[in-house]
């Protein structure tokens, strides 16, 4: 009997790994960013404002103005390969298929924006895959990051009569292989520093206050991360929180009113962003150029920033161990 066209394969049956993180514009222009923040935005995960009351909020001031403004901050840190959240994930992916080898196929997708989601699922599946991870690259549980990409998925199998079976990386914000890669990584590049930073700053990004008392777990998940950290680098890591976003009351103390009170009190600074598996927009512009600028502004004269894990070896080792973990009874 042939199967009918459109049917995927039954044969061989493969593990799947999908690498998720936010997404990102196509290109450092306003026309683009528009674009993708209209579906970041549009999400009632992201933005929780009934939607009648947010939408012409949105339509009518945010998507006017911001897209221009975000468009002159990402053509700062924009690269040749694009994007660097982009490039940065596709080579976590193009590293981690290496390291797995041929008997797991390994995608990755943005929640907003290209790869999507549905697609790299089809992609998979069209491989053969029915067995597959969802690795939301966040570190923190938030529901404004990872539980939004299991709606996507969901929406996507919602859709699907043939669905494969799914296993999700949970949050590993306290997992002691996350934590050994930070460690590793924060102490090599404070060795390389040409000063010993008197603070060490943790900045993660912000979410609305109201989260936090709705039962998010988020906020607590950064405080154990840089608590863990502390222990780790065996000296004191202090928390900030960046990247506010409209008027409501975000998490504190925020990142950019604590580099300035610390440029002004004469402190030398490295500030590194755990919560971020990959560098983007928030903090090559936001801390690495702009957090610098308001550092020096304020007086402060040593300041540096630490990159994030991304594709590098602490980085792809822990990677490799925490998706090992998960596909076990898979393989
Ligand atoms: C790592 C965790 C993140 C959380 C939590 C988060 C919450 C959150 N973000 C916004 C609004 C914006 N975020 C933007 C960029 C952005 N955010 C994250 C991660 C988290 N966001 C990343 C990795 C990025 C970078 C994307 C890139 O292209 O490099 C932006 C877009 C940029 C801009 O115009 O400033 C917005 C807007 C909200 C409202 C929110 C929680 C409620
Ligand atoms: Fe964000
Ligand atoms: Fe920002």
């Amino acid at each position: 009997m042939t199967l009918p066209s459109g049917h995927p394969p039954v044969t061989p049956s493969q593990v799947g790994v999908l690498l998720v993180n936010l997404g990102t514009p196509d290109a450092p222009e306003p026309r683009a960013v528009r674009r993708y923040l209209k579906q970041f935005l549009s999400d009632r995960r992201v933005v929780e404002i009934p939607a009648l009351l947010w939408q012409p909020i949105l339509r009518g001031i945010i998507l006017t103005t911001r897209p221009r403004k975000s468009a002159r901050a990402y053509a700062q840190v924009w690269t040749d390969a694009g994007s660097p959240l982009a490039a940065v994930t596709q080579a976590q992916a193009a590293s981690l298929q290496t390291m797995l080898g041929p008997d797991i196929r390994v995608a990755h997708a943005m929640r907003y924006g290209e790869p999507a989601i549905g697609s790299a699922l089809d992609v998979l599946m069209s491989a053969g895959c029915r067995r597959i991870l969802v690795a939301p690259l966040y570190p923190q549980y938030c529901a404004a990051t990872t539980a939004t990409v299991v709606d996507a998925v969901g929406a996507h199998l919602a859709t699907l009569r043939w669905q494969p079976t799914l296993r999700y990386l949970p949050p590993y914000h306290d997992d002691p292989a996350y934590i050994a890669a930070l460690a590793a990584s924060v102490r090599a590049q404070l060795a390389a520093l040409d000063f010993a930073p008197d603070v060490l700053l943790a900045s993660f990004h912000g979410m609305p206050e109201r989260t936090l008392h709705l039962g998010d777990p988020y906020h607590c998940h950064c405080q154990k991360t840089a608590r863990l950290l502390s222990e780790a680098l065996g000296r004191p890591v202090e928390v900030a929180f960046q990247s506010r976003f409209g008027r409501a009351k975000w998490l504190e103390p925020a990142t950019d009113a604590r580099i300035e009170a610390l440029g002004r009190e004469g402190k030398s600074v490295a500030v590194v962003a755990p919560g971020f598996s990959a560098d983007c927009l928030e903090t090559l512009e936001e801390l690495a150029i702009r957090g610098r600028e308001q550092f020096v502004a304020a007086g402060g004269q040593k300041f540096a920033y630490l990159p994030c894990l991304n594709d590098s070896g602490d980085g792809m080792t822990m990677l490799e161990n925490l998706v090992r973990r998960e596909l076990s009874g898979w393989l």
